[in-house]
C-alpha cells in the first residue's frame, strides 16, 4: 500500500425525505457533500416527503427511486470534486425498518451491471413490489399475531428488545405473506433499506447487519440469530433464507462491486463496510458520552442512548449496537418530526424558518397556558391516530388558534411528549447530562432553546456536521478499514458545543404542563381502538 496516498472515506444516508453523500479525510474533516432530495429531484416517482401513502394507513417508496438517487448523487460528488481513485472505504445508513423485496434474477443483474449505463435502468424490473417504509402503520393486527405467536408482547420485548411495532419489518413480512403472497412467494431475497443500498455497492445481496436487524421483531438480541418462532410467526419456512444470516454492523464485506470501478473510477480495492439504520449510524456518529442523550431531528425525531446491556423496555426499543463503544442502545422514535413541523410551518407562516421562528419570538415560554398535539401522520409513541387536538389554559378543547401561539403550541407539544416518554422508558437526565442534537432541524435554535427547557439540560451540537448518520457512515468505514488495514488514522472523536441552555424559570413553566400533557394524551384515539373498530 502506498503510505503517502491521501485516504478519503465515503459515507451515503438513504434517509426518508433525500440520500445524502460525504467524503472525509483520515483526519475525519468533511472534504465534499452532495445530495439528492426524492420529491424535487426525482419527481417522476411522486413521492411526498420521500413516500407514497395508501388509504390504510399503509406507506411505502419505490426501491427504484433510491437507486436513481444513487446515480444522481454519484453524478453530483463528481460535479462536488470528489476523486474516487483515493476513496480507501465506503459504508452508509438507511432509514430503519423498511423491506425491499428482490426479483428472481436480482443478484445476478446486481453482478453484471453494465458500466456504459445507469444502475436503475439495469435495476428497473428487480423488485417486485414497492418496499413498505417505517412511517407504515397498516399492521396491528400482524402485531398482535406476532406477539401471540411468541408468548405475549413482555416475551417478545425480551427476546428482541421491542414489543411488536407496526413498522417493523417481521409484521409487514407478516402483512405480505397474508395479503399479497404471490408477492411473498416470488421474493427470493428481502432486505433492509440499509443493507439493499449496500447491496448495490457490492454487487451482490448484502447480508443485514445486527444494529438495523435488530429493529424488525425478528432477531434474539442476546444470542444475535433470527428467533425461530417470530420468523414461524411472520412468514413460512423460506423466510430464514430470504433473510440471510445477519452480520456484525462493523464488519468488512468485501471490495466495491467492479461497475463503480469502470464507472467512476473507485480503487478495485475500494472496501465495502456492511450498512446500517440511520439511528444506529447516528449513535455511531455522536459518540455520547455516558449522561448523554442523542436527539435526532430528522423526518422522525428520535431519542438516542448508549446502553452496555440489553434491558426489556416497557415502551421504545432495545436494538443491539452499531460500534464496541455502544454494545446496546436504547431508541424511542416519533412519527411526528420535522414533516410535521414543516407543514404547519407552511399553514402558519408559508416556506421559511425565519418567519416561522419570529412567530415564536411573539409569544412567551408556556404559551399562556394554551397546548396543542399535532399528529398529521400517525404517531408511533404514543400509538395513536392522526389528527390535531388544541387546548385552552383551563383545558377547555378549542377549534384554533392565532398562528404565533399554535406554532408555539406545536414545538412545545413535541418537546414535552419526547420527555414524557423518555422518562417512561428510564432515560434519566441529572446535572451532567446532556442532549446532543442532529438532523435537519437542529440549526434551528428557537426549537432547541424549547428543547433545552423542556428537559432541564443543555443542548450540544456536533462542530463537524449537522447530520450524525452520514458522518456516522464515513466514520465507520474509515474505523472498519482502519483495523482490517492496521493503518491508524489521525481521526478523533467528533467534537461538540453548546447552543442552547435552560433558562432559569423553566422548571416553574415547564413541569407542571407535563401532567397536562398525559391528560390530554389519555383522551386521544389509539391506533389499537382504531384496529378493532375496523375488524
Ligand atoms: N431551520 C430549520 N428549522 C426546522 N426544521 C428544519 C430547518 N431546516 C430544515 N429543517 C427540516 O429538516 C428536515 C430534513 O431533515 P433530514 O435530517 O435531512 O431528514 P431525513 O434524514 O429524514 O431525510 C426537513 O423536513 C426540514 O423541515
Ligand atoms: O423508524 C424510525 C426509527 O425506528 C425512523 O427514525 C426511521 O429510521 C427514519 O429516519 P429519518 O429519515 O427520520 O432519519
Amino acid at each position: 500500500m502506498d503510505e503517502t496516498r491521501k485516504k478519503t472515506f465515503l459515507g451515503f444516508d438513504f434517509s426518508t425525505q433525500r440520500l445524502k453523500a460525504v467524503v472525509i479525510g483520515e483526519d475525519y474533516e468533511v472534504l465534499h457533500e452532495a445530495e439528492v432530495e426524492f420529491d424535487v429531484d426525482l419527481p417522476e416517482f411522486r413521492t411526498a416527503g420521500g413516500v407514497l401513502r395508501g388509504e390504510r394507513g399503509e406507506v411505502t417508496a419505490p426501491p427504484l427511486l433510491w437507486v436513481k438517487a444513487l446515480d444522481m448523487v454519484m453524478d453530483r460528488l463528481i460535479v462536488a470534486g470528489v476523486d474516487f481513485s483515493l476513496i480507501d472505504a465506503l459504508s452508509g445508513a438507511a432509514q430503519q425498518h423498511g423491506s425491499v423485496w428482490w426479483a428472481k434474477d436480482a443478484e445476478s443483474r446486481l453482478a453484471t451491471l453494465s458500466p456504459d449505463q445507469f444502475v436503475h435502468t439495469q435495476l428497473a424490473t428487480a423488485f417486485v413490489s414497492n418496499s413498505p417504509v417505517w412511517m407504515d402503520s397498516s399492521t396491528t393486527e400482524d402485531c398482535k399475531a406476532l406477539e401471540e405467536a411468541v408468548g405475549g408482547p413482555e416475551e417478545l420485548a425480551k427476546i428482541t428488545g421491542s414489543r411488536a411495532y407496526e413498522r417493523f419489518t417481521g409484521a409487514q413480512i407478516r402483512k405480505m405473506f397474508r395479503t399479497r403472497p404471490r408477492v411473498y412467494q416470488a421474493a427470493t431475497r428481502i432486505s433492509l433499506v440499509s443493507s439493499f443500498a449496500c447491496s448495490l455497492f457490492l454487487g451482490r445481496i448484502a447480508p443485514i447487519d445486527l444494529s438495523d436487524g435488530s429493529g424488525m421483531n425478528l432477531l434474539d438480541i442476546h444470542s444475535m440469530k433470527w428467533d425461530e418462532k417470530a420468523l414461524k410467526a411472520c412468514g413460512d419456512d423460506t423466510l430464514a433464507s430470504k433473510l440471510g444470516e445477519p452480520v456484525a454492523t462493523a464488519s468488512d464485506l468485501g471490495v466495491v462491486s467492479p461497475y463503480f470501478v469502470a464507472r467512476y473510477g473507485l480503487r478495485a480495492d475500494c472496501r465495502v463496510v456492511a450498512f446500517t439504520g440511520d439511528n444506529c449510524s447516528a449513535l455511531a456518529g455522536l459518540r455520547l458520552r455516558s449522561g448523554w442523550v442523542g436527539l435526532s431531528l430528522g423526518t422522525s425525531d428520535t431519542l438516542l442512548l448508549g446502553l452496555q446491556a440489553p434491558a426489556a423496555p416497557p415502551a421504545g426499543h432495545v436494538l443491539v449496537g452499531p460500534t464496541t463503544h455502544a454494545p446496546y442502545m436504547a431508541l424511542l422514535c416519533f412519527s411526528n418530526g420535522s414533516l410535521t413541523r414543516q407543514n404547519h410551518r407552511d399553514r402558519l407562516a408559508g416556506p421559511s424558518w425565519d418567519v416561522f421562528n419570529d412567530l415564536l419570538r411573539a409569544t412567551v415560554r408556556g404559551n399562556m397556558g394554551y397546548m396543542g398535539i399535532y399528529y398529521d401522520t400517525a404517531e408511533i409513541v404514543p400509538r395513536a391516530v392522526a389528527g390535531r387536538w388544541l387546548y385552552d389554559a383551563s383545558g377547555r378543547a378549542i377549534e384554533k388558534l392565532a398562528p404565533q401561539f399554535e406554532a408555539r403550541a406545536l414545538l412545545e407539544g413535541q418537546a414535552l411528549a419526547r420527555r414524557a416518554h423518555a422518562e417512561d422508558m428510564g432515560f434519566k437526565l441529572d446535572a451532567g447530562s446532556r442532549l446532543v442534537a442532529t438532523g435537519g432541524a437542529s440549526v434551528n435554535k428557537e426549537l432547541l432553546q424549547i428543547f433545552a427547557d423542556v428537559f432541564n439540560t443543555p443542548v450540544y451540537v456536533q462542530d463537524q456536521h449537522a447530520n450524525a448518520a452520514l458522518l456516522g457512515a464515513a466514520i465507520r468505514a474509515a474505523e472498519v478499514w482502519s483495523a482490517k488495514t492496521g493503518t491508524k488514522l489521525s481521526g478523533a472523536d467528533p467534537t461538540v458545543s453548546p447552543v442552547a441552555t435552560p433558562y432559569a424559570d423553566h422548571d416553574k413553566i415547564y413541569t407542571p404542563m407535563l401532567p397536562r400533557y398525559r391528560d390530554i394524551l389519555a383522551h386521544i384515539p389509539k391506533l389499537d381502538d382504531n384496529a378493532k373498530s375496523a375488524r
